[in-house]
């Protein structure tokens, strides 16, 4: 069995089934054992920062994960906390890891900003990005990759890429149907839901 691990990070504020569907898609297609869930404690593109606090977001996920095997919860960049760079997070996991080979996994939206990332060479040294298409937004654009890698691990970025139905939703979605007292019921799971009410959370 590979023991390749697919690194996915987010605000997950709210983790919602987004999210879900494209960490299982991960597992089922990439050759990875595990994805490790990364909560960032302020995603680099969005230093407003996110709206639940780091404790609320990891409750969230962990009421999502629970006894789900194959996800991990990994919560190096809260521990860390501040502003939550990915090259520092792969490092890191190289470090633990030194054998396994690490994929992250990422949203076509998130690809299109990579040229705004800190040391995306070095990102595309410590791991492959496996990338999936985002509904509403163009498809995958990997010549965003071409002045920080070479052809051959462009390539393998493009044989990662995860095929799943485009999904319609986001967060900002749901925190404003959160907001305008709309439902939010089977798009984020149950207990997920229960817990944003029972905190009053986007309100
Ligand atoms: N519906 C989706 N389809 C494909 N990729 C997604 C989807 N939702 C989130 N992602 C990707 O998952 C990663 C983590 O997402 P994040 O936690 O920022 O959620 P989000 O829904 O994009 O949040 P927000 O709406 O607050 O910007 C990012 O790489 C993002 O591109
Ligand atoms: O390292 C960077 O410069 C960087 C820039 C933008 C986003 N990221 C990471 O990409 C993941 C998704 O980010 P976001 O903004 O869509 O929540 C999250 O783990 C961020 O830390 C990382």
């Amino acid at each position: 069995m590979s023991n390749a691990i697919g690194v996915y990070g987010g605000s997950f504020d709210p983790v919602h089934v987004g999210h879900l569907w494209i960490a299982e898609a991960a597992l089922e297609q990439l050759p990875i054992d595990e994805v490790r869930w990364v909560p960032a404690a302020t995603s680099p593109l969005k230093q407003s920062g996110p709206v639940a606090s780091n404790s609320q977001r990891l409750a969230m996920l962990q009421l999502a994960l629970s006894g789900q095997g194959g996800h991990v919860i990994d919560t190096q960049e809260l521990d860390r906390d501040g502003v939550s760079y990915t090259v520092m997070t792969l490092e890191h996991l190289r470090e633990l890891f030194p054998q396994r080979r690490l994929f992250l996994i990422i949203g076509s939206d998130s690809l299109a900003s990579f040229d705004r990332w800190k040391d995306p060479d070095r990102i595309l040294q410590l791991g492959t990005l496996a990338v999936v298409a985002r509904g509403g937004m163009p498809p995958p654009d990997y010549s965003i990759l071409k002045d920080f890698a070479s052809p051959k691990k462009i390539d393998e970025c493009v044989a990662a890429e995860i095929s799943m139905p485009q999904i319609e939703i986001s967060s900002r979605d749901l925190r404003a149907r959160v907001l305008n007292s709309r439902s939010i019921r089977f798009r984020v799971p149950h207990a997920v839901e229960a817990y944003i009410h029972q905190e009053t959370l986007y309100r």
